[in-house]
């Protein structure tokens, strides 16, 4: 279980990002930096807070042909990043290629990057699904297969709803990793996240990380907020 939040770093600049770490002083965080930022900062902002003492799940959901994703992968690996995922619709030799990409990319000594596949995005709805992508399984049964692919293809783990982290992790190993975003406290705003739990539900669920964006970066006090999603995830009393 990862202990910290990935707090997702959604925001346009290196200058709002930094500006939102002052919060936190010199704790050292598990940031997920998303296309947002590094569209805008690039590999240099990756350093940076790689300098800085923080984890980075560098979230670029790559989805594209096997060849191309292998390139790519090589490229991400030399960043010395944490954490890095693909869409699982790209198929097991995508999967493959990506985790390919990734040990030949590695720097001799350093820890190869933890590598995990999206399933269904946490703003799906079973009936869009059904609907749009034309799956005429459940949404339960999309997420558990392309969990199992993922698995088949060598990689550390999914991205999925908490919903789910349960019966992926009956379908797969249980040392096989849930990250889980659309993290909500009871009551609160959802936006478009559509699957949505608890950090308390998330750790019951069995998953090994969630992921907390707007609940923390528009809180008032983004400090505050992350200490209380902290403690629900862990299980220490909240006052
Ligand atoms: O299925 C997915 C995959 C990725 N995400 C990302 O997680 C965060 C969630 O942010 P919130 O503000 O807490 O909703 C965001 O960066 C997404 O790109 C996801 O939500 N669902």
């Amino acid at each position: 279980m990862i202990t910290k939040p990935m707090i997702a770093l959604d925001v346009p600049s290196k200058e709002e990002a930094l500006l939102l770490l002052e919060a936190f002083q010199e704790e050292s965080l598990f940031l997920k930096i998303g296309m947002e930022l590094f569209y805008s900062e690039g590999p240099d902002f990756i350093r940076l807070l790689k300098k800085k003492g923080h984890l980075i799940f560098l979230d670029l959901k790559l989805h594209d042909i096997p060849n191309t994703v292998y390139r790519a992968m090589k490229s991400l690996a030399a960043l010395d990043v944490d954490m890095v995922n693909v869409h699982a619709a790209g198929g097991k030799e995508m999967m493959s290629a990506a985790k390919r990409g990734l040990e030949e990319g590695t720097k001799k000594g350093a820890e190869k990057p933890l590598l995990i596949a999206v399933t269904q995005l946490t703003s799906t709805t079973e009936e869009e699904m059904q609907h749009e992508q034309l799956i005429s399984a459940t949404l339960e049964e999309s997420v558990s297969h392309y969990a199992q692919l993922a698995d088949e293809s060598g990689l550390d783990g999914v991205v999925c709803s908490a919903l789910e982290a349960q019966q992926i992790l009956e379908a797969t190993r249980a040392d096989f990793m849930c990250v889980t975003p659309g993290i909500r406290l009871t009551g609160s705003d959802n936006g478009d996240q559509k699957r949505v739990a608890t950090p308390e539900f998330a750790r019951k669920a069995g998953a090994a990380a969630i992921v907390v964006g707007r609940p923390i970066t528009q809180a008032e006090n983004p400090l505050k907020a992350y200490q209380n999603i902290e403690k629900q995830w862990i299980g220490e009393e909240v006052k």
